[in-house]
């Protein structure tokens, strides 16, 4: 697999960066098309003026070549207890086996010091997720499977996400679990905490969840024949979609993107 990964880094690197004078005169040009505004352009954005942006000299397509895959975010959304963290886990070390580079962005962990001052209120919860949604952004442009999981309860908020990232960038996964399910499980007791009334605003019991209206994937508890799922069995069929569409660099199959894929 390293020896694989070399030759592919070599050949990417033979291909695109050797040739100094191409580099130098017409790929700065042709460049720009893989940065997010146009070239010399001044902005003034939020409280900032005078804001340029600065072009790289490394593609995407250069760096996804490297990397052999294809940048993307998963974006896992579903109640507390729902199984976003075990399956992103689950799903990420499966795609290390297979020499993926992946990035994971758990909520609780976040929450430790990206967002630490942040808490659950409406505001604050779309403050996360929009921070969120930037870090994955870049992650994704950089050719890295970028695995998000947080409740991220508000569908704008999710919608706001998606928004700012290219056509097949964003691909939202809902944890479809029942919460009488997730409350069974209440492996934090969290629950059990927000049902006496010691947490407020609690996800599913005094604050809303708003479900996907139409997710690239769905993940029940059951599957089809109506057996439960476990992690692994998730994160295969999760394997799978990407694998047919492309993101692992291997060919895209005939599968329609109109339809959420279930597991
Ligand atoms: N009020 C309230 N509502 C929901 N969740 C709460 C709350 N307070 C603390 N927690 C714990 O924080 C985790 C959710 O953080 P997120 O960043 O994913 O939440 S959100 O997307 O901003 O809604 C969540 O983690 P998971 O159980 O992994 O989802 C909880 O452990
Ligand atoms: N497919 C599954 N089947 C059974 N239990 C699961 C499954 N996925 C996760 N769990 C369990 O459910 C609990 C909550 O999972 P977790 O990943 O922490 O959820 P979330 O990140 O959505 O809060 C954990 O105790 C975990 O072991």
């Amino acid at each position: 697999m390293l020896a694989n990964a070399a030759r592919r880094l070599g050949q990417t690197l033979t291909r695109s960066l050797l040739p100094m004078e191409a580099l130098a005169v017409g790929a700065l040009q042709q460049q720009a098309a893989v940065t997010s505004g146009p070239a010399g352009a001044v902005y003034n954005v939020g409280k900032a003026t005078n804001i340029k942006f600065h072009d790289g000299m490394v593609p995407r397509e250069t760096k996804e070549q490297l990397l052999g895959q294809k940048g993307v975010v998963l974006w896992f959304t579903g109640l507390s207890g729902s199984g976003k963290s075990t399956v992103a886990c689950t799903l990420e070390h499966a795609l290390a086996a297979r020499g993926k580079m992946t990035v994971l962005l758990d909520g609780d962990n976040v929450r430790h010091g990206l967002n630490k001052n942040l808490g659950f209120s409406a505001e604050d919860r779309e403050e996360n997720i929009r921070r969120i949604g930037e870090v994955s952004k870049l992650f994704a442009e950089s050719g890295v499977i970028t695995l998000t999981s947080f409740i991220s309860p508000y569908r704008k908020d999710r919608e706001s996400v998606r928004a700012r990232m290219a056509p097949g960038d964003f691909l939202e996964c809902y944890m479809r679990i029942p919460i009488e399910v997730c409350e069974q499980r209440d492996p934090k007791g969290l629950y059990k905490a927000a049902r006496a009334g010691k947490i407020k605003n609690f996800t599913g019991i005094d604050d809303p969840y708003e479900e996907p209206l139409s997710p690239e994937l769905v993940v029940d508890a059951k599957d089809e024949a109506g057996n439960m799922q476990s992690a692994e069995d998730m994160a295969a069929t999760i394997m799978q979609y990407l694998e047919a569409r492309g993101y692992l660099g291997a060919p895209a199959a005939e599968a329609s993107d109109s339809e959420a894929a279930t597991a």
